[in-house]
This record gives structure tokens, sequence and C-alpha cells, in this order.
């Protein structure tokens, strides 16, 4: 079994858990069901910010512990500060290191989208990212099939909540043209063999349908990395290690930034 696969099966014994600890009827409790979404794509699309979507991550499976002390309201805020575009938390604790208290407290902080980084498996957890403040999920698309992804859509949308669609290859991407997800996001890690490659979402650019954003995810390292993705037409920037390997994360992103912004005044994007 690959990681991914033991992801998946542990991910839904965790759900079917949870759905009897906390039933629907209790998430739909909380506060946020009445409050108005804060639009990622919006904000991916504002010129005056980065388009990097800035990542909370503790550890990985391909890594092993990333960061283990931080303070999620420090590095959210910092994040949000040093000109990141929104935030990006993971909540898995088994693979990942996180909660959904990392959610709430990145919430509680900071007026940005959040997506929620999450195994979604069932529409339940649709709920839950709802109930815990976050703007955004992710739907991927090597986990679940095309009219799963419809469905779970639909259901995000009628919550107030926008799809980032993770694809990985080109299967993956044709087979999913049609969805209403609002944005296309091309990992650069495959999540079975942990390799990464950044000329993966560039190869896999011009299949993103019209009208979509586009999102580069994984392995973006280096400030040049973001201005050649950028300049191939990306909108969006995923990026966790590359920070989250600091001790202060937020101060490393914001050196990151700075430095982009000199690459660009110096190449001139076409944005
Ligand atoms: O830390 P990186 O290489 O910058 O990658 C961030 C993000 O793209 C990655 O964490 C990720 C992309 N898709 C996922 C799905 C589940 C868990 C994690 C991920």
């Amino acid at each position: 079994m690959n990681i991914l696969d033991r992801i998946i099966v542990d991910k839904k014994e965790e759900v079917k858990e949870k759905k009897e600890l906390i039933p629907v009827k209790k998430l739909e409790k909380s506060i946020w069901f009445e409050t108005m979404p804060v639009s990622m794509s919006h904000y991916i699309k504002r010129d005056d910010k980065s388009g990097v979507i800035a990542e909370i991550k503790r550890r990985s499976p391909s890594k092993g512990d990333i960061n283990k002390y931080i303070s999620v309201e420090e590095i959210s805020i910092g994040y949000m500060q040093a000109g990141a575009s929104a935030l990006s938390v993971l909540t898995d604790q088994k693979y990942f290191g996180g909660t959904n208290e990392d959610v709430m407290t990145a919430r509680k902080f900071n007026y940005c989208p959040i997506l929620r980084k999450e195994f979604i498996v069932d529409e339940y957890q649709i709920l839950e990212a709802k109930s815990i403040g976050a703007d955004c999920i992710l739907l991927i698309a090597s986990v679940l099939d095309p009219e799963t992804i419809k469905k779970f859509t639909a259901f995000a949308h009628d919550l107030g909540l926008e799809v980032l669609l993770e694809v990985h290859d080109k299967d993956e991407l044709t087979s999913n043209t049609d969805s209403d997800a609002d944005l296309f996001g091309v990992n650069n890690r495959n999540l079975k063999t942990f390799d990464v490659n950044l000329e993966n979402s560039v190869e896999l650019l011009s299949l993103i349908p019209e009208g979509k954003l586009k999102i580069a995810e994984s392995g973006i390292d280096r400030p040049e990395d973001l201005v050649y993705l950028k300049n191939n037409g990306f909108d969006g920037f995923l990026i966790g290690e590359r920070f989250m390997r600091y001790s202060r994360p937020h101060e490393e992103a914001a050196k990151f930034l700075a430095k982009v912004k000199e690459l660009e005044n110096f190449y001139p994007t076409n944005a």
C-alpha cells in the first residue's frame, strides 16, 4: 500500500468516529455558518498580492518533522503581513501534525482566505471545514472519482466555500475538465512516491480549463521558481516547507517575497 492509500484508509476510520462524536447538528451550530467566507479566488487575482498561498505544516510523511514548535497565531499573521494572498492550514493530525484548532486560530487572527488542507473523503468534512471558519476546501483527484468531485463541489458551493481541485497528472486533469471547482492546482509532488518535479505543473498548465485559477503546488524552493511559474501563466503558488523549515517561517516568507519583487522588477512579468 502506498502512503496515500494508507492515509485514506485511516481518514475514513477517523471520519466514522468523528461523526459519532460530533454529529452534524452540532457542527451546524457554529457561528461560521452565519458568516460570509472570504473568496480565495478573489484574493489570488488581486495584483497587490503575491499569489502565494502560504502553508502551515508541522510535519509530512516525506520529510518527517519540519517544525514542531510553532505559534499558529504568529505565523499566520506574519505570512499575511509578508504579502501572502491566502493561508493553507493542514488539519490532518496523524501524518501532518495539524489540528482543526489551527484553522480556528488562523481564523481568529486574520481576515483572509483560509484553505482547510485535509484529505476529504466525506461530505461531513466539508461541513466541518465550514464550522471551523475555513473559506476553501481541497479535493484531491487521485482520491475521488469525477462524480464524487462534482457532488462534493456542489455541496461546498452551497455552503459558500470555494474548491481547490488538486490534480497530479494528465489523466486526473482531463477526466475533471468539466468540474465546477474554482481553482485548479497541479501538485508537483506525487503523493504516492513523493517525487517532486516543478516541470509537472508547467507541462499540464495548458490543459487547465479556461476561466479557472491556476495554482502550482509543492516543491517551490527558490524565488526564481515562483517567477518562472508565474511567467508561464500560473496565478497562485502553494508553498509550505520552504518557509516552515525555518524557526521563523513568516520572516522567511517576507525575505522570499521581497526577492520575488526584486526579480520581477528586473524581468517584468506580463501579468
Ligand atoms: O511543502 P511544499 O513542498 O511547499 O508543498 C506545499 C503543499 O503543496 C503540500 O503540502 C500539499 C499539496 N497537496 C497536498 C495534499 C495533502 C497534503 C499536503 C499537500
